[in-house]
């Protein structure tokens, strides 16, 4: 136990140095509007040599005061005594003094990497490490670690518990929150490793592998900001509700330029959020729908015409299916694409009116060229063409799989009776419904195997025009910020991003690994997940051999996570005896944390579960400060948000045991477990997730009759 006047001495001394950073601060956004003010100026002097000086000097002055209003909260959150008696103090950005001298060292540069990675083992040449907390722009709270005792001064005082517990049990908001003032040595290694190949990061629940996977970003942006900046950082989790949780926690660290996506959203105008059952999932997401996908884009169009009859100098050519079968196979031989292979069809029915109008013996038959012009200004002849090789979206040919006698034909002999039976029954109300997550890469695999219909070459946008159809841009800065916004807005089908960074990647398909890898061809890779919370149940050779294609030959970097920073240790208990079942010997993380307070478990007769769960949300909304989620098998969803209508929003949250996959609230009612473990394919593995979500409170209610 610290005394009260060391505490408050100490508190005084780091204000001092908080009240000289923001002082420092305040002239340095005082120069930068100054410097955009003089760049201005300068313009009117006039010569060319001052306008480029001048729009250096305005674009880096925004810049400049952009950055340092965002990271104004929390600047300072952490200080290294080091041996040689060197004093460093680390943020959210570098800020030097007048003299250059170093007043706070950005969390990301190499001499900030001892504030998260020095232990007493291996001090790194750190006394001591103090974790700083602040409000506005007064210290709140020091922690401080002293790691190496036998080189602390006498006078060196140290105060607190520890910087890491006293985060964890603050509540939550309802995004996640960046960890920078507490990122832990494991994971700082893993935020830090190498950019180039493929870094994967896995560890159980609470381990912090969304958070790594975020900071790394952050880290990356820092370090290279023009590779990543320029290429663009591509973020993928597994739903919208998740890619809602962590929107913001870049922007907290000052980075908006990464793309976030759910896999429902990868694919353009795309936002699909319903997910199938694991079963279908497996049939959906197996690489053997490639095969189906290939035959349904190679047939004919469903309604499209059977024949053609054409008049032609009163003699009837005629094209029957057969041979306009025939056309469209040799058009599409050796793996054309078929909304580029228009131009192959109608020359192959040309060919065959030809041959045709030859073997007839059509008196005075024109030229060959001459004939097919003739042919092809008769519009019932174009009418033909257009119906029977129309461009084809994604979309229409996805729809075709709805037919179930289609869909016989397109999986004969590549997926059993049984696989098929799912899918006519998943398919069955496809138009109302809409489309699944898992419908999404198949949409994705469509595109490839479809192509782009060729077009003629569009204007291109010009880059430097601003908002609003002003074409004037006075300045370099300008220009630049443009340059900026446009790499922001890439077009929604951008493909060519500089990382890609899968989250949850336990849980993504081999299909769906094709659609990511078709984003990263030229990337760099974070991968984050755990292989015991996934609910894939299909072919695990197979998701293995699709991982493998997507992150290619790249060296890899694994890294492993052991401590559980979400879960008290009462709630992981539980979560851990629900893992036990299927894996007895599964190394799990540790949970360092105890609230105390044991989960409840309710059992109530079926009657009574609405009443139970209502009661439950009412009891842990009083309880717990934060967000309150409330977890439910995948079909008892809207049935459990229509008993909760109208409550606590936006603090309570309804989710499916699917959706929930990634989130973390402060207490979490698990509405009727045993339907969720009931699943023979990934029932445990599910419930353990839903079991996993809660940081300080867990209810579980259970049905029974
Ligand atoms: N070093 C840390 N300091 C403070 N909080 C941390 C730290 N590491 C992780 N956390 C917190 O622990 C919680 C769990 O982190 P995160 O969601 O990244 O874990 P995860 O491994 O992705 O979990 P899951 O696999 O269960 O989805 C988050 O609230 C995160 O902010």
């Amino acid at each position: 136990m610290t005394d009260r006047t060391t505490l408050e001495q100490e508190i005084a001394a780091e204000q001092r140095h908080l009240d000289r950073v923001y002082a420092r601060l305040a002239e340095l956004r005082h120069f930068a509007a100054q410097a955009e003010k003089d760049g201005y100026r300068l313009a009117r002097v006039g010569n060319f040599g001052a306008l480029v000086e001048r729009d250096a000097m305005v674009f880096h002055a925004a810049q400049r005061r952009h950055v340092l209003d965002a990271e104004h909260e929390g600047l300072v959150f952490g200080r290294l005594d080091l041996r040689e008696g060197q004093v460093l103090h680390v943020g959210r950005l570098g800020v030097r003094g007048e003299d250059a001298e170093t007043l706070v060292v950005d969390w990301r540069a190499p001499a900030a990497a001892a504030f998260y990675q020095a232990t007493p083992a291996q001090p790194l040449g750190v006394v001591r490490r103090r974790t700083i907390s602040s409000s506005a722009e007064r210290v709140t709270r020091i922690e401080d670690d002293l790691l190496d005792p036998a080189a602390a001064p006498p006078d060196m005082a140290v105060v607190g518990d520890g910087g890491l517990l006293a985060t964890l049990s603050r509540a939550t908001g309802r995004g996640m929150r960046d960890i920078v003032a507490t990122i832990q040595r494991e994971q700082d290694e893993a935020i830090r490793s190498p950019a180039s190949g493929v870094t994967i990061v896995s560890g159980g629940p609470g381990t912090g592998k969304t958070a790594v996977a975020l900071h790394r970003a952050a880290y990356l942006l820092y370090s290279d900001r023009s590779r990543y900046a320029g290429g663009g950082i591509l973020v993928v989790g597994p739903s919208a509700v998740f890619v809602e949780y962590i929107a913001s926690v870049l922007p907290s660290l000052g980075e908006e330029t990464a793309t976030l996506r759910s896999l429902g959203s990868m694919f353009p105008g795309m936002g699909a959020t319903r997910t199938d059952p694991p079963e279908v999932a497996a049939v959906k997401g197996s690489l053997r729908m490639r095969r189906v996908l290939e035959r349904a884009v190679r047939d004919a169009v469903p309604g499209g015409p059977g024949e053609l009859r054409l008049l032609y100098r009163g003699e009837l050519l005629r094209l029957d299916r057969r041979e306009l079968d025939g056309i469209r196979d040799r058009a599409l031989g050796r793996g054309a694409r078929r909304n580029e292979s228009r131009r192959a069809g109608f020359d192959g029915v040309f060919a065959a009116l030809w041959a045709q109008a030859r073997r007839l013996g059509i008196g005075r038959l024109p030229e060959q060229r001459a004939f097919e012009d003739e042919i092809a200004e008769r519009p019932e002849f174009r009418e033909f063409l257009k119906a029977w090789w129309p461009r084809l979206h994604p979309r229409h040919v996805l729809g075709w799989l709805a037919r179930p006698d289609r869909l016989r034909r397109y999986a004969a002999g590549v997926l059993s009776r049984a696989e098929v039976g799912l899918l006519v029954e998943a398919y069955r109300a496809l138009d109302v419904e809409g489309l699944t997550i898992a419908d999404v890469a198949l949409l994705d695999e469509l595109d490839a195997l479809l192509g782009k219909p060729l077009q003629p070459k569009r204007a291109r946008r010009d880059p430097f025009q601003l908002a609003g159809g002003v074409r004037e841009l006075s300045t370099h800065a300008d220009r630049q910020r443009a340059a900026r916004e446009a790499a922001r807005e890439r077009p929604e089908d951008y493909r060519d991003f500089a990382h890609v960074v899968v989250d949850e990647a336990q849980d993504v398909s081999p299909m769906q690994w094709r659609m990511i890898g078709r984003r990263g061809r030229l990337a760099s890779w974070t991968v984050v997940g755990d292989p015991a919370q996934t609910a894939w149940t299909g072919d695990p050779e197979e998701l293995t051999r699709a991982r493998d294609a997507a992150l290619g030959r790249r060296r890899r970097h694994q890294f492993e996570l052991t401590t559980n920073y979400r879960n008290s240790a009462e709630i992981f208990a539980v979560a851990e005896a629900e893992i036990r079942r299927l894996y007895p010997d599964l190394a799990l993380p540790r949970a360092v944390r105890s609230t105390g307070v044991a989960p409840v478990e309710l059992t109530v007769p079926a009657a009574e579960l609405a009443a139970a769960t209502v009661a439950a949300v009412g009891d842990l909304l009083g309880e717990v400060e934060g967000t309150v989620g409330v977890i439910t098998p995948v079909p008892r969803r809207d049935e459990v948000a229509g008993w909760l209508a109208g409550r606590a929003a936006p603090r309570l949250q309804v989710v499916t045991s699917l959706q929930a996959k990634g989130m973390e609230y402060d207490g979490v009612v698990l509405v009727a477990p045993g339907e969720i473990r009931a699943d023979p394919g990934s029932g445990v593995r599910t419930l353990y997730v839903a079991l996993s979500r809660a940081t300080q409170r867990l209810v579980t209610v259970e049905p029974t009759g």
